[in-house]
């Protein structure tokens, strides 16, 4: 079926509605009507995200309930419909009102519904599935993608985001549903006279804060440093004002300055381009804040509070805006250092395998266990479970670069309400013994190495652009460079062969993983990943380079930047 035949028939199903005017709106722009039509949406790196607008390639009322039906199916016939589904929402537009529609099918199926009445945050929501033991949970949001997005996040019940099983069952689902013009949905109101719909109290609220608070390993350090921070947080118009300030208070932390311009919810995020802490761009108003109140450290946290930035003062007193691996190593190496005395021999630790090499020789370090795992905290998520069903390890902590993190496993995703908890108490820590952030940083580096890491991400948008994309990492796929730049390759893993080659010997061997479209080249010196992102039209690239001088870390990154950008734009062209 061609996407304009496609539009006629939501035309036609919609066309004494309130929809009718939006569908007339987009009939004149071809570019507009093909993308939203063209395809359906896919589940991707977290769960079903579009932009907002009508047609099968966009979130709106007829999508999300179509994905909800698709649950609830996957519910009755292999969940749990009485343990229920627990629902929250972040501050996007149409996110109460999508949140609303989820329950509303749910309960329509007679599948109970544990319901937010007020905006929460991704680990709340996955912290909610395992308190209340639900079979599953959904949040609406689009994290931090730009303003025009939303999203559709579905957690299993082990509180981490679905596995690849069965988000390829419910796509499955998905595509067996012929009108979803007419699903069922309950009014909510009914559904809570019903006992299908119940809201949760604050009575969850308190729960979750005494457990991030129970994981500060030396609270009294803090209390009686706390005085030296003076923090800057910006949530970014989402979801974090509320746990991250209430953590911080608690934990002793008085001098926090939330930027007044970011601290309320606003679906426009009028202050950023996009509210991502990976954007520079998102702590301008926090820098500005923290130069008048002469703060030293700045947090801020995406809409649905699963992600954390931080930027410390250098020695000349600037603000440095620390990447994803340099958070998640100074966290990481933190936590280990603390609770190395307690182990036993079976922890370990979890990254994704484009986070930082700099993740392996701390581990190493410490003597712990490293696993790597695709981008994606479900696959982290599903390391601890794991763990817990076959009782082989014990979970210390996990990153991503993407600027997420996870110390207590009562939550399975990323917590940027736990980071910003544990980059205060390393912050309070360290003061206590005359050192700031950045001088610990700089430590780790001429301790185990400097391990520069950069990421590119190029956007380019529409049909044509996710085509480019797919067809750049083909490209690269069909024939591997030699170099890439000066860089000589020595090895390529491609993970949707599931095999490495060696370039030198022509050998091959298997990789023992599951299939992701990911290329992976070892060079001499450093690394070169490529892939498609899983949540947005990027492709993204992960350089890094690594030496034992910082000069020769810096200038083999430029280098490397410089070739694989130019790489990059040839592909893409
Ligand atoms: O957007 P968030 O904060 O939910 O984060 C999501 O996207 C990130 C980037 O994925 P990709 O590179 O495929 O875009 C993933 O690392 C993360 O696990 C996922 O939950
Ligand atoms: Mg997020």
């Amino acid at each position: 079926m061609t996407y304009r035949e496609t539009y006629e028939i939501w035309k036609n199903a919609l066309k004494d509605t309130e929809y009718a005017s939006d569908l007339d709106r987009i009939a004149d722009d071809e570019d507009l009507l093909q993308d939203s039509f063209y395809k359906e949406m896919e589940f991707g790196t977290a769960g079903m995200r579009g932009i907002i607008g009508m047609g099968t390639n966009r979130m709106n009322v007829f999508t999300v309930k179509r994905a909800t039906q698709a649950l609830a199916n996957n519910i009755l016939a292999h969940g749990d419909p009485v343990a229920g589904v627990a629902v929250a929402y972040d501050t996007r537009k149409n996110s109460d009102l999508f949140a609303r529609e989820t329950a509303g099918v749910l309960c329509a199926n007679g599948i109970n519904v544990f319901m937010y009445d007020t905006p929460h945050s991704v680990p709340q929501l996955s912290f909610t599935i395992l308190e209340l033991k639900t079979t599953s949970g959904v949040v609406i949001t689009a994290s931090h993608n730009p303003p025009e997005y939303n999203g559709y996040k579905v957690y299993g019940k082990d509180g981490g985001q679905c596995p690849v099983a069965d988000s390829d069952r419910i796509t499955e689902y998905i595509s067996q549903i012929d009108d979803m013009f007419h699903i069922e949905s309950m009014p909510l109101d009914e559904a809570e006279r019903n006992g299908l719909l119940t809201y949760i109290g604050h009575e969850l609220d308190e729960i979750y804060f005494s457990k991030v608070e129970a994981l500060c390993i030396h609270p009294e350090i803090m209390k009686q440093q706390a005085d030296k921070l003076n923090i800057v947080y910006t949530p970014l118009h989402g979801t974090g004002n509320v746990p991250v300030r209430r953590v911080l208070k608690d934990l002793g932390i008085r001098r926090l300055h939330v930027v007044p311009e970011q601290e309320h919810p606003d679906p426009a995020f009028p202050t950023v381009k996009a509210p991502n802490p990976e954007e520079r761009q998102s702590f301008d108003l926090a820098v500005e804040l923290a130069n008048r109140e002469n703060a030293n450290l700045i947090l801020a946290t995406d809409p649905d509070s699963d992600r954390l930035g931080v930027a410390v003062r250098n020695p000349a007193h600037e603000f440095v805006i620390l990447t994803g691996n340099q958070i998640g190593c100074l966290l990481m190496d933190y936590v280990l250092s603390q609770k190395q005395s307690t182990f036993v021999g079976d922890e370990f630790v979890v990254k994704s395998i484009v986070t930082s090499d700099m993740v392996d020789v701390i581990a190493g370090h410490y003597g712990v266990e490293l696993r790597s795992v695709f981008t994606g905290f479900k696959f982290i998520a599903e390391q601890i479970k794991l763990s817990e069903q076959t009782g082989k390890g014990k979970f210390i902590f996990g990153f991503e670069e993407s600027y997420g993190y996870l110390q207590g496993a009562f939550v399975r995703d990323k917590d940027a309400v736990q980071a910003a908890m544990m980059i205060a108490e390393a912050a309070c820590w360290y003061h206590s013994m005359g050192r700031t952030l950045y001088d610990v940083l700089v430590g780790l580096y001429e301790k185990y190495g400097w391990f520069e890491d950069l990421v590119l991400s190029k956007t380019l948008y529409g049909k044509e652009g996710i085509e480019k994309i797919q067809n750049a990492v083909r490209t690269l796929r069909e024939s591997y460079p030699g170099h890439i730049g000066a860089f000589k390759v020595l090895a390529v893993r491609d993970y949707l062969k599931q095999e490495r080659l060696d370039m030198l010997t022509g050998k091959t061997e298997p990789i023992d993983m599951e299939r992701s479209n990911v290329l992976y080249f070892e060079l001499e010196g450093g690394r070169f990943i490529i892939r498609p992102s899983g949540t947005e039209p990027k492709l993204k690239s992960y350089l890094s380079a690594s030496a034992a001088e910082k000069t020769e870390a810096d200038s083999k990154l430029a280098q490397l930047k410089t070739a694989a950008s130019a790489l990059i734009d040839q592909l893409t062209k």
